[in-house]
């Protein structure tokens, strides 16, 4: 976990200011404001249709902004050409609801796919030492030579995530990491990114409602409501908080 006494602003590698979406008369995203520093893991909470995936999509590029800026690593992303994009988009990694592996391809073939698209920034000789130290990273060598369907859903989770390590991000996009997932494979996962973090020193981004994964992994979190930050802080300030909308999320816990 990052030592909080000595962020400055140089530290933050995503920035996201007064960001605004709507679609029609559907105001989703209403001057949302985001600072991810250097090695934190920042939590995003919001209910159902609060408008998550409408902010990531944006982030990542896939939906355009009615207006407000990103930055990734003080590169503004809101203005950047296709090919700007996609070198910036090789320090960003993603892991999605649903693993989204190549069914087609084995677990080795899917970890090589990646590599092959970024090849002028990796040397090829050392694809099979990529391939082995981020399955290594996921717990995984054994599944090496086995196909997606042959994997439980967690396996699959995890080859997702090694895909997505073997580039080696500054940092890290969670969307609902745990969903789908029971219990005891949740917790799997939670420390896992945990575990990644420390080897790694990824930023990451975890967007989730999930509180069990949010007490666990958070450093920081940010409730987003009514397309806004309504509340940020720890989960430990935030879990106290007697507003009836910040209770709303941790009720039963
Ligand atoms: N392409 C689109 N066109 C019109 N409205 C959209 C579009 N994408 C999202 N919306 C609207 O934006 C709002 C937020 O949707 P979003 O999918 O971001 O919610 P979410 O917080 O990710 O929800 P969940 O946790 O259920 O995935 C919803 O009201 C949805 O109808």
């Amino acid at each position: 976990m990052m030592d909080k006494k000595h962020i400055t602003e140089r530290d933050i590698v995503l920035e996201i200011k007064d960001l605004q979406k709507s679609f029609g008369d559907n105001h989703v995203i209403n001057g949302f404001n985001l600072k991810l520093y250097q090695g934190e893991n920042l939590v995003i909470m919001g209910k159902s249709g609060s408008g998550k995936s409408v902010m990531i999509k944006c982030l990542v590029g896939l939906m355009e902004l009615d207006s407000g800026s990103i930055s990734v690593m003080d590169k503004d992303i809101t203005n950047l050409d296709q090919r700007a994009l996609d070198i910036l988009r090789a320090d960003i990694g993603f892991l999605f609801q649903g693993s989204a592996l190549y069914d087609s391809m084995t677990v080795r073939e899917n970890l090589e796919f990646p590599l092959r698209r970024h090849s002028d920034r990796f040397d090829e000789t050392n694809t099979e030492a990529m391939v082995m130290e981020a399955l290594e990273s996921v717990g995984l060598i054994h599944a090496i030579d086995l196909m997606p369907s042959e994997l439980s859903g967690g396996m699959q989770k995890r080859v997702a995530l090694a895909r997505t390590l073997i580039l080696k991000p500054k940092i890290m996009l969670y969307d609902e990491p745990t969903s789908g997932l029971d219990p005891i494979t949740s917790k799997e996962i939670i420390m896992l990114m945990q575990e990644i973090q420390k080897k790694y020193g990824t930023s990451s981004l975890i967007i989730t409602h999930d509180v069990d994964c949010a007490r666990v992994i958070s450093d920081r979190m940010i409730l987003l409501i009514d397309g806004t930050n309504y509340a940020e802080g720890s989960f430990a300030d935030l879990s106290k908080r007697e507003d009836p909308k910040i209770k709303a999320f941790f009720k039963n816990k």
